[in-house]
């Protein structure tokens, strides 16, 4: 974000929208966000509503990136991206996976709170039975002993890509990784809530880093993470809308390096989106790709999924607290 524009231009372009889902995911069956417009298009500013300020502000510097300024040169049109299965009944998955046709890849959702190991065992086999490439994500849900178990469980019957923050905090991952299950270590919390995001992998936490464009910051501070890191990354949404989701895009079509899907498919995972939903493309490896390119949103649908005025004025509050912060930090040097 080289630019910081005024609160008012920020304010004038804003838009807030409630986006239903198909299936509860995170805990929410609604994702609202705040989307805002510059001179270059639309930027999306949508931390989680318990997200705190100073975290929420990189999500915002992220959103004035995105509208203030083009994207950096694209080196490929196409990215791969991954299925993404939330933490439904092995028998639900099928009704999951409809929505990715054609995904070589799928990211499958374990430990859920409330659920027991067999839940997840029963889950990734139904994946497993669609879809060739399996990784999972824990998001920091077990300790070293329960992931040893559970990753021994979950690879009997077939190569795990990757677990993707199978314990919460840097040590943990360490001692995981050093116990070898045999299943490569994903960073995605440790790197995006952290204070220095290169430190897990420094520390000997992670082979892969999940790096998602607005807690970063943007996508010129994703690409700078992602060149320093040291490991294959892989760019993932934070269940976006289509403009965030555009970014994204524009964060992995800027990589020299792509080795992995990517997890920029959660429009699957919408019911409902503020443009025309993004058509699916083949990856140009027989999986499952999106074209990189902004998105428009569209006039009607801005309004037919706009935010109660209570919620609209919450975010408004938000974004001037957020904006303060940026500002600060900007004449603190
Ligand atoms: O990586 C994907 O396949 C999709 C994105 C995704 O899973 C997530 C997006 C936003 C919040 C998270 O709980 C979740 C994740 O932990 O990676
Ligand atoms: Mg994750």
């Amino acid at each position: 974000m080289s630019v910081l524009p005024t609160l008012d231009a920020l304010r004038d372009g804003a838009a807030v929208v409630s986006l239903p889902m198909t299936v509860r995911f995170r805990g929410i069956t609604d994702r609202e966000v705040m989307l805002i417009r510059g001179p270059h298009g639309w930027g999306e500013f949508g931390p989680f509503p318990e997200y705190a300020d100073g975290e929420a502000s990189a999500w915002l510097a992220s959103a004035i990136e995105s509208a203030w300024q083009p994207w950096p040169r694209p080196l490929r049109a196409v990215v791969p991206v991954n299925a993404t299965v939330p933490a439904v009944p092995a028998a639900r998955v099928p009704e999951v996976l409809a929505a990715f046709p054609g995904a070589r890849t799928a990211k499958v959702k374990v430990a859920e709170r409330g659920q027991t190991p067999a839940d997840d065992v029963a889950r990734v086999a139904a994946v497993r039975e669609q879809v060739p490439v399996v990784r999972v994500d824990a998001n920091g849900g077990w300790s070293v002993g329960e992931a040893e178990r559970a990753l021994r469980a979950l690879s009997a019957d077939g190569p795990l890509e990757y677990a993707e923050q199978p314990c919460g905090t840097v040590g943990e991952l360490v001692e995981l990784r050093a116990r070898g299950t045999g299943v490569p270590i994903a960073a995605d919390e440790s790197i995006r809530k952290a204070d220095d995001p290169l430190r897990v992998v420094r520390a000997g936490g992670a082979d892969i880093a999940v790096v998602k464009a607005a807690p970063l910051g943007g996508v010129r501070r994703l690409l700078a993470v992602a060149q320093q890191v040291g490991v294959p990354v892989v760019v993932s949404s934070a269940i976006d809308s289509a403009v965030g989701i555009g970014t994204g895009l524009a964060a992995a079509a800027a990589l020299p390096d792509l080795v992995h899907a990517c997890g920029l498919g959660t429009g699957g995972l919408l019911a409902e989106d503020v443009a025309p939903p993004r058509s699916w493309v083949p990856d140009g490896a027989g999986g499952l790709g999106l074209a990189v390119g902004r998105a428009e949103p569209d006039t009607d649908r801005l309004h037919a999924l706009a935010a109660p005025p209570e919620r609209r004025r919450w975010w408004l509050d938000r974004l001037a607290r957020c904006h303060a912060l940026l500002a600060a930090a900007r004449s603190a040097g």
